[in-house]
């Protein structure tokens, strides 16, 4: 439904901050971008969303964006919802005024129930007469992505959506992205800095390192392979000195688990089957979107380890011997 061909941006003419961009997104799918300041993440929300107009093409629907100006880019735009990262409510209309906004400056009908229909969707019912100096944080995202699905559109960009919001809060604002996702069938594009919020979410993620796509695919592809990436550009992922191993006299192993496999005594079974002694060093087991990942570097004794690990390697996502 989205299809970014060979898109370049450059905001001076000289120096390119967007470089040979290529992905897809298919209908419904959601996907998260994330990178370091200065990444590029804002200037590809602005190209995707022909705010800067960049080369290259962005198919929409198979209509190519970058093609279109003046009346039939209005029109399409309609099919483009936008919550921005400081929520760019007008503070002198209240909650059912700003998310009426849309529909009533594209002369649309059944403007009321619409309205009430979303505020009703994101929970603010008891709010609908409030202005949004009146509204906490969390509430303030929430008319936000009102006013950008009121429209019924078929992609959903969501810039920063919970960078400033609490634990608590962040929470409830992802599932009601997942809600609307599910419900509307709208393919939703989350640009964040927040690991959190893309293992918790997303299906892709696209991974922008200086203007260009470093990694595109799966969110479970990238946690399991890109350790070294994550450890060295965001956080420590795996909260664990390599360097203790040196001292260990067993083999040592890392184990990534994706999916259901991650509840099963499968280690402790196939262990027993080969005698091998195992002592776990590290283990990690996070909620994903789609299916439980679990990480866990062990080590192993005993003589059947060869055979251990052959057997093991067959139910585990991904082994390595360290
Ligand atoms: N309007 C502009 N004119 C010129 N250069 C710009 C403009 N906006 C952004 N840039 C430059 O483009 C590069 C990418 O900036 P961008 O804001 O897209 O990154 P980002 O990943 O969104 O960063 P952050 O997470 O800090 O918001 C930076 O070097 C920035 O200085």
């Amino acid at each position: 439904m989205l299809e970014v061909k060979n898109l370049n941006l450059t905001y001076d003419g000289l120096n390119y901050i967007l470089k040979d961009i290529n992905f897809n997104i298919k209908k419904g799918e959601i996907v998260g971008i994330i990178g370091l300041s200065g990444a590029g993440k804002s200037s590809l929300l602005r190209a995707l969303t022909l705010l800067k107009r960049p080369e290259g093409k962005i198919l929409f629907n198979n209509i190519d964006l970058t093609s279109l100006s003046g009346r039939d880019l209005r029109k399409i735009r309609k099919k483009i919802g936008v919550a921005f990262q400081h929520y760019n409510l007008l503070s002198r209309k209240n909650v059912f005024d700003n998310i009426a906004l849309p529909l009533i400056l594209n002369k649309e009908r059944n403007i009321e129930k619409r309205v009430i229909d979303i505020i009703k969707k994101i929970g603010l019912d008891h709010r609908i007469k409030a202005f949004p100096s009146q509204l906490s944080g969390g509430e303030k995202q929430r008319v936000s992505i009102a006013r950008a699905i009121v429209s019924n559109p078929d992609i959903l960009f969501l810039d920063e959506p919970t960078s400033a919001l609490d634990p608590k809060t962040t929470e409830k604002i992802l599932e009601l992205i997942l809600k609307i996702n599910i419900e509307m069938a709208i393919s939703t594009i989350i640009i964040t800095h927040e690991m959190d919020v893309i293992k918790r979410i997303c299906d892709k993620i696209l991974y922008l390192k200086n203007g260009r796509v470093y990694y595109y695919g799966e969110v479970y592809k990238f946690f399991s392979e890109f350790e070294n990436e994550l450890n060295n550009e965001f956080y420590k992922d795996v909260n664990f000195n390599y360097n203790k191993l040196k001292e260990r006299t067993g083999k040592i192993i890392k184990i990534i688990f994706y999916g259901n496999n991650v509840e099963k005594p499968i280690l402790y079974n196939i262990a027993k089957k080969y005698n091998i002694t195992f002592n776990i060093l590290y283990g990690k087991i996070e909620e994903f979107k789609n299916a439980p990942f679990g990480k866990l570097i062990i080590e192993i004794e005993g003589n059947g380890a060869k055979e251990f690990i052959y057997d093991l390697q067959k139910h585990v996502y991904s082994l390595e011997v360290l």
